[in-house]
């Protein structure tokens, strides 16, 4: 991993006119999702279209720790599972990397399982707030065993011998947090119930009730979501066809519209409506954005999109928006720093405990080339430069978040002075690609 590693600075040069047609890896939350069902069901699913970034193949290598047998074929991942309930005690400690979807979401699957598992990360992982996820695994039985200051990794859990089925409102807004306490029920007589007051992506709920959960939405008048999922019940092996990633394609996307004379095709992205914000934000700047062949994927929306260079204008994101554009507003706000006017986002507290403090680490990244903002506790205001006059010129501290190294190279793409990111090596945990992708679609970054 890249901790151990020197780190990989890059820098983005002004580039004109990229063209071309790309398709981006596959979606990291449904192929975490992927490996973690597919492991736990009985049988064998077939998984094609997988991200096979750092963060996805640690939780591969988690599920093999605890019984499932994982290979590659081709373009397919095979994996046997070990049945719903019969995973085994991992003889080693589960390290998640850069991950925190990964550790989470294993957290709460294995977290009431009666057997103890060690969870550790690296430095960014070992600083984000895990007791968000092992307050409703207390709630069900779950002992931890170790935790650091504020339930930090390293933290070792042993589940109960019966756990206690539960009904959890969650605090944050978190399809982490949600996920973890659905995988909890899995393996927990009776109903467990999460509400979810304000809707965040709903693969989990999707991807289980395609291996077979007994598991149901409803939404109450007051507009909240309540997951009820039946436990203890048979998860059967899947074909599954991991669509591209909204999260990932954000940044061909971005570059493309703030680079004069551009036009560019990303194929088969997903667009599951709790993953679109950005694209919708970006329309209302007057992104110039057409979806073609919208279709059914995997039991996914999948597009194909058409970007093109566009004059933008700042806009106000709604703050209600922000969990279907969560990991997107480091590159939004790259967008808008080249967009007339203001763009005000609000809402954006859960910025603040990503791999890095993203709003801070983006704040901090504007103002080292000239870009006019100003960081609020909870948001963020960019003031545009049409046509990036007089920006860039800065070295921009990474932090270990690979969000936060691609969107800055976006940013050089457009400047007037090129954009230097200290740290390119963590980009491999979600777009290993992303750098002779970039470069095929004509991009300057060396
Ligand atoms: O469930 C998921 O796959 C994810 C949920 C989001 O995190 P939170 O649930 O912490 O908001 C997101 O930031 C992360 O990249 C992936
Ligand atoms: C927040 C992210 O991921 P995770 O929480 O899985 O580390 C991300 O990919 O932007």
């Amino acid at each position: 991993m890249s901790e151990s590693q020197q780190p990989r600075p890059a820098t983005s040069h002004r580039s004109d006119g990229l063209t071309g047609t790309v398709r981006v890896p596959g979606d990291k939350s449904i192929s975490h999702r992927a490996f973690l069902f597919a492991g736990l069901a009985a049988g064998q699913s077939r998984i094609t279209g997988l991200l096979e970034g750092e963060d996805v193949l640690r939780t591969g290598e988690a599920m093999r720790a605890m019984g499932a047998a994982i290979r590659r074929e081709g373009d397919a991942w095979i994996v046997d599972g070990v049945g719903n309930g019969c995973l085994l005690e991992p003889d080693h400690d589960l390290d998640f990397g850069n991950a925190g979807t990964g550790s989470r979401l294993t957290m709460g699957l294995v977290g009431i399982y009666d057997m103890k598992v060690r969870f550790v990360g690296d430095a960014s992982l070992s600083r984000r707030p895990m007791a968000r996820v092992l307050e409703p695994l207390r709630q069900m039985g779950t002992q931890v065993l170790e935790a650091q200051e504020g339930g930090r990794l390293p933290i070792t859990l042993r589940g109960p011998r019966h756990a206690a089925p539960i009904t959890y409102r969650v605090p944050v807004p978190s399809a982490q947090v949600k996920s973890a306490v659905l995988l909890a029920g899995l393996n927990t007589q009776g109903i467990t119930t999460v509400i979810e007051p304000v809707m965040t992506r709903d693969h989990t709920e999707k991807m289980l009730a395609g291996f077979g959960a007994a598991i149901e939405v409803e939404t109450d008048a007051e507009g909240a979501r309540h997951i009820r999922l039946q436990g203890q019940g048979k998860l059967m092996g899947q074909v599954l066809e991991v669509p591209g990633d909204p999260s990932s394609a954000a940044f061909p996307l971005v570059a493309a519209l703030i680079a004069p004379g551009s036009e560019i095709v990303i194929e088969n992205v997903l667009l599951n409506p709790t993953r679109t914000g950005l694209i919708e934000t970006l329309v209302e700047m007057g992104a110039d954005i057409e979806v073609m062949n919208p279709r059914m994927a995997g039991g996914e929306e999948v597009a194909d999109l058409r970007v093109r260079s566009s004059d933008l204008k700042g806009v106000e994101v709604p703050a209600e928006r922000a969990p279907s554009m969560i990991d997107e507003y480091p590159v939004l706000a790259i967008a808008a720093s080249f967009a007339e006017g203001e763009t005000r986002m609000p809402g954006l507290s859960e910025l603040r405990v990503k791999e890095s403090d993203r709003l801070a680490a983006v704040a901090a990244g504007l103002k080292a080339n000239g870009v006019e903002c100003t960081e609020g506790e909870d948001f963020l205001v960019v003031r545009g430069v049409p046509g990036g006059r007089g920006l860039g010129g800065g070295k921009v501290e990474t932090h270990l978040d690979h969000r936060i190294a691609m969107s800055f190279l976006v940013l050089g793409l457009a400047t007037e002075k090129p954009v230097t990111v200290d740290d390119t090596s963590m980009i491999a945990t979600s777009f290993p690609e992303f750098l002779p992708l970039m470069q095929s679609l004509g991009a300057d970054i060396q």
